[in-house]
């Protein structure tokens, strides 16, 4: 779709308030060109000496009416349009967002954080400008220029007319000359803006690295190079804009001095009024604003064209992850990945191959294995955050691609290593998935995830802000809180994604054994535990251990222990290094 397109589908939804705002734009105009007309028969009258007394003061009274109403009507026609116009401002941004919210990891993958808020703001603006100012300009400029025209060639005189008009076929060249470069240069503008904006953000996402590391200085000199780029990217732009001014003040001018030289001639010979060539040389003023609207309004469907051709690939993006399914997911079923594997996109090495694994209700899953060996992968294709490309999951019998999406994020509760908390009170980072539920439930998570002291040695509590406005848990905190936050979800499937590496193993030790009552109280539930320390997985009903993305060893904790492979080897090093840290 073209930002032509867009528009006009935008108006015809909202013709309403545009042709409310058209009519007071043309009443305007109507009385715009009506006031010099006003002027030159007042001007005439004066220098007769016909006009006097209550005429006089009759004729100035209508000249304030009409000035007092086109600003009423100003005022009218800029409501009416600004709030259509931000309506469709709202519109693309909820597009945006809610794209975005349905988009996979892939799609993140291959955007920048810093382009999609760069979208989501300046390329907005530009297109709400290109919807709302420029259409208005447009359509006021068109009309006052039709009018003014009309009046000075078939009102005053045709002669002069067309001889005032010569110069503004050469202004029209210089226009389509500028604003070649002006979309080109807003293209360029937009796209630095992005770069600045997504340095920005990287920069304040990991302002403590940068300091640690000393990085500080390097990373504002890199900023700076990146405002100066943007700086002059849209000064280049603003330049070209410039050159519009000049080529319609040199047509102006040339425009005044033949009507001058002409109607000077006219009027000496008597073919012309002076009150006629005052309302003339007024009208030439008057085309100021039509020549000024063209400039503007070029510049501004310049910048939203460049803005909707950044945009659109966005908001048409196939999603990464199609929801097929149908059905609501199954609470109790077993478990069955079959053959399962998976290569990220555009990697040539799979990152899992081969994977037959599976797990009945009531039990519990372990997956161990070296750094990279594709632990977090599986829980990913798990979650449908990526599809496999071999094999499948199965729900029972049922394929994991025949579950609607949003049942299955519901239906899994996923606890990453790195949690996400937000700026908000504890409780509500609890109650995220059930914003309902009562503090007493809140409170029983808390407790079973062992995190209620910690909560409740805080000054405000459960009432404590957390996240970037507020207090700063340890690792180990964060990690229980979205523990808690998971039991409460109640989902049938609960997946702990190295989310104790922060605790300590007492800590995890007593969680592990309050999720093992939760189970036998809850027999229908399932629990996957990845983890790089064994202690977290050693009473699992089954323990898989995988290596370059494929299982190597499987077995209870003491039929691996027996085997003697990297599970025994890597026991027997923990079990060491623990009592080392002991000692
Ligand atoms: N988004 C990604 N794009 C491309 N390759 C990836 C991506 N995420 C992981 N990989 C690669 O896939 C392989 C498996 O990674 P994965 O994160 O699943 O390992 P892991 O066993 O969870 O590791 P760790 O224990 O360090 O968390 C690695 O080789 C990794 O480099």
């Amino acid at each position: 779709m073209t930002l032509t397109r867009l528009l006009s589908a935008f108006v015809a939804r909202h013709w309403r308030a545009y042709a409310s705002a058209a009519v007071m734009l043309a009443t305007i105009a109507v009385l715009t060109v009506w006031i010099p007309r006003q002027v030159g028969h007042l001007v005439d009258g004066l220098a007769q000496g016909r006009l006097q007394g209550p005429d006089l003061w009759m004729q100035l009274g209508l000249l304030l009416g009409a000035g007092l109403s086109i600003y009423l009507l100003r005022v009218g026609w800029r409501l009416q349009l600004f709030a259509a116009a931000y309506r469709l401002g709202r519109e693309l941004r909820t597009r945006l967002y809610e794209r975005m919210t349905l988009q996979g990891p892939a799609f993140f993958q291959a955007q920048r954080s810093g382009d999609l808020m760069a979208l989501a703001t300046n390329d907005i603006d530009a297109v709400e400008m290109a919807a709302g100012e420029a259409l208005l300009a447009a359509f006021d400029g068109s009309l006052t220029l039709i009018l003014v025209l009309s009046m000075m060639t078939l009102g005053v005189d045709w002669r002069l007319g067309l001889a005032a008009l010569v110069p503004f076929p050469l202004m029209a060249l210089a226009f389509w000359f500028i604003s070649n470069h002006v979309h080109l240069a807003w293209k360029d503008s937009l796209a630095r803006f992005s770069s600045l904006n997504q340095h920005a953000q990287e920069s304040l996402a990991g302002v403590r690295t940068l300091r640690a590391l000393g990085l500080i200085p390097r990373a504002g000199r890199q900023f700076h190079e990146l405002a100066d780029h943007a700086g002059e990217a849209a000064f280049r732009a603003q330049r070209w804009e410039a050159a519009y001014e000049p080529a319609v003040g040199m047509a102006l001018t040339a425009a005044t001095v033949i009507a001058l030289g002409l109607g000077g001639w006219l009027v000496a010979r008597q073919e012309l009024s002076i009150g006629q060539l005052t309302s003339f040389t007024m009208y030439l003023g008057q085309l100021i604003w039509p020549m000024f609207a063209a400039g503007w309004v070029l510049s501004l469907l310049e910048r939203g064209r460049a803005a909707w051709s950044r945009l659109q690939p966005v908001l048409d993006a196939p999603l990464s992850l199609q929801d097929g399914g149908r059905l609501a997911l199954p609470t109790d079923v077993p478990l069955h990945l079959q053959d399962l594997g998976f290569s990220y996109p555009g990697s040539e090495r799979a990152a899992l191959g081969g994977i037959d694994l599976s797990l009945s209700p009531g039990r519990t899953l372990g997956i161990v294995g070296p750094t990279g060996a594709g632990k977090s992968t599986l829980i990913k294709l798990l979650l449908r955050q990526f599809e496999p490309t071999e094999g499948q999951v199965l729900l029972g019998q049922l394929p994991l691609v025949e579950v609607r999406l949003e049942a299955l994020r519901r239906g899994l509760a996923w606890v990453p290593q790195e949690p996400f908390l937000f700026s908000a009170s504890i409780a509500e980072n609890i109650a995220l998935a059930r914003p309902d539920a009562s503090r007493e439930a809140i409170e029983q998570v808390a407790r079973l995830a062992a995190v209620h002291e910690d909560i409740a040695a805080l000054p405000l509590g459960y009432e404590t802000l957390v996240g970037e406005r507020g207090v700063t848990l340890s690792g180990g905190q964060r990690q229980r809180v979205a523990i808690a936050r998971a039991l409460l979800s109640e989902a049938p499937l609960l997946m702990l994604d190295d989310a104790l590496s922060a605790v300590d193993t007492g800590t995890e030790t007593q969680i592990l054994a309050h999720l093992r009552e939760l189970r036998e109280a809850h027999p229908e539930r399932g629990l996957v535990v990845v983890s790089h320390r064994l202690s977290a997985v050693m009473e699992a009903d089954e323990i898989v251990v995988l290596k370059a993305g494929r299982i190597v060893e499987r077995g209870t904790h003491d039929t691996l222990l027996a085997a003697g492979g990297w599970y025994a080897a890597q026991w027997r090093y923990q079990q060491l290094e623990a009592s080392l840290d002991a000692a």
